[in-house]
């Protein structure tokens, strides 16, 4: 049967990218991205934005909702000090197993917990489960209607802390409009838009940031 799209990006980093090299792995993926097929992933543009606020942040707790393929895990991943805890969730099995492989070619499987299921279920569990009070950074990325009950169910289970900062990918394209309003209008967060563009376009979108004031 036809590959997938996540499974044609898999051969291509295997193809052109160097095992063990993060950066060969995100340049083979944004090649890809650019001159075969457009994926959803935060792209180049907008990683630099991510690469920066997770520089400036330099947490010790790490979550991203919505692995997909691994682009933004390893991303992440690579910029984070040794004993970081990193927990990615990613509900589709086909997309979890193409992710495992990605991050793994780039050999940070020892840095990221890839967690199968849906952040519904997983998050109030997240303490028990994995021994973490607190996220110091938290990236969303999945659909874009789960933003705000997500961030509703981190306050319900004391997931963030004074300082946390949660980054929301596509906050103009697609677009998430609840969730904006949300954390525009929450005197519990300081949010920030970086303007950027959709990845691989030149179609407007960008990222918010917004720092949990406790
Ligand atoms: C139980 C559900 C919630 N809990 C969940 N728990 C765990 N994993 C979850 C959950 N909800 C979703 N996921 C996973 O995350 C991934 C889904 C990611 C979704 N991303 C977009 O839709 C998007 C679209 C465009 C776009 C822009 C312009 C266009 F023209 C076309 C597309 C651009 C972008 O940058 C985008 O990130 C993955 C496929 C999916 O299995
Ligand atoms: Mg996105």
């Amino acid at each position: 049967t036809r590959s997938t799209r996540p499974q044609r990006m898999l051969k291509a980093v295997q193809k052109n990218a160097i095992r063990g090299n993060p950066e060969s792995v995100i340049s083979a993926i944004d090649y890809f991205c650019k001159h075969s097929e457009w994926a959803m992933n935060v792209g180049d543009e907008k990683g630099c934005i991510l690469d920066s606020v997770v520089t400036e942040v330099d947490p010790s707790t790490v979550l991203e909702l919505g692995t997909y393929c691994g682009y933004s895990t390893v991303r992440i991943a690579r910029l984070l000090s040794p004993g970081t805890k990193f927990i990615t969730v990613e509900f589709n099995p086909a997309s979890a197993e193409v992710a495992r492989k990605i991050i793994a070619y780039a050999g940070l499987q020892d840095k990221v917990t890839l967690v199968e299921g849906a952040s519904g279920d997983l998050i109030p569990q997240i303490k028990k489960l994995y021994g973490i009070t607190t996220f110091d950074f938290i990236f969303l990325d999945h659909w874009k209607d789960r933003y705000l009950p997500d961030i509703k169910l981190f306050e319900e289970y004391g997931l963030l802390g004074k300082g946390s900062v949660l980054l929301a990918d596509n906050v103009i394209c697609p677009g998430t409009p609840e969730y904006l309003e949300y954390v525009r209008n929450s005197p519990r967060y300081e949010s920030r838009y970086y303007p950027s563009h959709l990845e691989y376009t030149k179609v407007e979108d960008g990222l918010e940031k917004s720092l949990f004031l406790g």
